[in-house]
């Protein structure tokens, strides 16, 4: 056969992803051009297709080889200079890398795309950081503290289990997810794994590196779908491989400029690799089955689902965990969500997804993307992009144009939240001082919700939707420094106690089972087990809601605990909160 068929065969075998293959046909290619003499440029073309394929294959030290040979005989290909870049990078040699790109932006100019200028220049700057961080060693020191999730297989299992949960087209949202059948409050929805995760440090001793780790943390998202994409072209065949695709191609959907533009993929393709019925794979045809899947995975399309899709939850004071999940992705947010979502970092990072709430078969599913106890103002903060209509968000947006009082209340709590990080360190008088100036204003609010015209007759759990934007402001209450002394409750420290179930009760209302809700309520309690409290709150009616704190503080204070053992427990605790509504 001519070279230049066997050429265009490993063409071929690369653009469906067969790498290997490829080399192979680039091997024969080589040897046949090299025997023919027939022209250099052929022989330069054949090492640098084979480094190019070699690259995806993640061995850099080949393709470097592969490059080597092809700039020996032509020193200005400009392929093979952008190839050799990658693989330094790959490499981990900076230094280089920030001097091809330099060459290459300074002799090429006139040569150069807008886009490839724009992307060299990208290039450049993110070597030109590393190069800088290796040499100061505060690189390596970061990529110890961040870990990709270990996936022995290449592609992790994204989702562990799915229940009864499906995907729909929504007038606005494009997609969001449904309820197959009727719930209750603590059913399991979905347990999914992240396709990618990165740990970040926010801050070491005295240093702040947050912007810059976040920006780290921006590449090596990308960096590592970038890495699993490539593994599923290479193993097409295989079901699990071409699930990750079709699920990073759902989430790369042009949305929110084009929405309806994309699929909404069969449920099928988020089916645990585990519960695949025999001889599924065999079954598949990926390359027919999914109209809308492509081989157009560009950097641009993964930053895509890098910006829009990074779940960013706080790991502990010292680093944050990011990464990009599948189905979850797929679940629009509310402020008075009827889902929970816990997070699970012993082996992986997993997020179970619960029903917090009772749900019709047919509704539709959704999950608080951010802190939702706290103002109107605060929520939209969060996440500008999002302007979300839900019930709770309408009526609050009434109301605040219509109350003053109220408006200015939840400004003078933001405000005073704004001064939390200070809290701690201001005298005993001090925070005595702005504790009671916060309780001041939750029993301001408590008067305007019973005797402002506007707010009286708001029905009970919409009087809750506006406690639970004061929430902020109750965990000022739990100051331990402050709380309850040895001896027996006086009545304004019961009055107070009050105040702080109310708030729990709100946040039942508006979203029960919620990480912030358990947090807060074990707080109190490990607060009320302290001082052994527990007699004297029995006659005034507390008790219920003390075991249920009691319970939860054990189970968050508790040793590590093995994941099934944490979610038979957090199933528990999810129905205790919601039981008690
Ligand atoms: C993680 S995606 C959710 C799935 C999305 N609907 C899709 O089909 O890709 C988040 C995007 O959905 C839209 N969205 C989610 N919840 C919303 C809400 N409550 N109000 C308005 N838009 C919402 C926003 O545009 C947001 O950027």
């Amino acid at each position: 056969m001519a070279a230049e068929a066997i050429r265009a065969e490993g063409n071929d075998l690369y653009a469906r992803g067969r790498y290997t293959q490829a080399i192979n046909k680039y091997e024969l290619y080589i040897e046949l051009v090299t025997k023919e003499k027939g022209g250099l440029d052929r022989i330069v073309c054949g090492h640098s297709n084979r480094a190019q394929a070699y690259l995806q294959l993640r061995k850099y030290t080949k393709a470097l080889e592969d490059v080597r040979k092809a700039l020996e005989l032509d020193p200005t290909h400009l392929k093979s200079l952008v190839r050799k870049a990658k693989a330094l990078e790959g490499l981990k040699i900076y230094q280089d890398v920030v001097t091809i790109y330099k060459s290459l932006l300074q002799n090429f100019k006139d040569q150069l795309h807008d886009v490839h200028v724009k992307d060299f220049l990208r290039s450049l700057q993110d070597a030109e950081r590393k190069d800088k961080m290796t040499r100061l060693g505060q690189y390596e020191e970061l990529v110890d503290s961040y870990w990709d999730q270990p996936c022995p297989n290449g592609a992790p299992m994204m989702e562990e289990y799915v229940g009864p949960v499906e995907l729909r087209r929504v007038e606005r949202m494009d997609r969001g997810l449904f309820a197959t059948k009727d719930l209750e409050p603590g059913d399991l929805l979905f347990v999914s794994n992240s396709i990618v995760t990165v740990r970040v440090p926010i801050a070491k001793g005295d240093i702040q590196i947050s912007v810059e780790s976040k920006s780290e943390a921006m590449h090596l998202v990308l960096d590592s779908l970038k890495r699993f994409v490539n593994h599923a072209f290479d193993n097409l065949q295989d079901f699990s491989q071409f699930q990750l695709l079709v699920q990073v191609d759902t989430l790369a959907g042009p949305y929110p400029t084009a929405p309806l533009s994309r699929d909404c993929p069969s449920m099928r393709y988020f089916t645990p690799v585990n519960a695949l019925p025999p001889g599924l794979r065999n079954l598949m045809r990926p390359d027919l089955d999914h109209p809308t899947i492509r081989a157009d995975f560009s950097h641009s399309t993964l930053m895509k689902v890098v910006e829009r899709r990074q779940f960013t939850h706080w790991g502990n004071d010292h680093d944050e965990l990011t990464g990009i999940y599948a189905l979850p992705s797929l679940m629009n947010h509310s402020c008075t969500p009827n889902v929970t979502v816990t997070t699970m970092q012993n082996e992986s990072v997993t997020k179970i997804f619960r029903a917090c709430k009772s749900v019709k078969k047919g509704e539709e599913l959704f999950y608080a993307y951010h802190n939702i106890f706290c103002p109107l103002e605060d929520r939209r903060a969060f996440y500008p992009t999002l302007c979300c209509t839900c019930a709770r968000c309408k009526l609050e947006e009434r109301l605040v144009a219509e109350v003053p009082a109220l408006k200015s209340l939840e400004a003078q709590c933001s405000k005073f939240w704004e001064q939390k990080s200070s809290f701690s360190q201001l005298s005993p008088e001090e925070r005595a001082k702005r504790r009671n100036q916060c309780i001041i204003c939750i029993r301001l609010v408590e008067e305007l919700l019973q005797k402002n015209s506007k707010l009286q007759i708001l029905r009970t759990h919409e009087k809750d939707w506006i406690r639970a934007t004061l929430i902020r402001f109750h965990r000022l209450l739990l100051d331990p420094a402050l709380s309850l002394k040895d001896d027996a409750l006086k009545e304004d420290q019961l009055s107070e106690m009050r105040l702080i179930f109310e708030a729990v009760r709100a946040m039942r209302t508006v979203n029960p089972g919620s990480d912030i809700a358990l947090a807060m309520i074990s707080e109190e309690y490990s607060r009320v087990v302290n001082q052994n409290s527990r007699k004297e709150l029995e006659p005034h009616g507390l008790s219920d809601l003390f075991l249920t704190g009691l319970e939860i503080t054990r189970l968050m204070n508790g040793p590590k605990l093995k994941y099934r053992t944490i979610l038979k427990l957090f199933n528990y605790t999810s129905i205790l909160l919601c039981g008690h509504q």
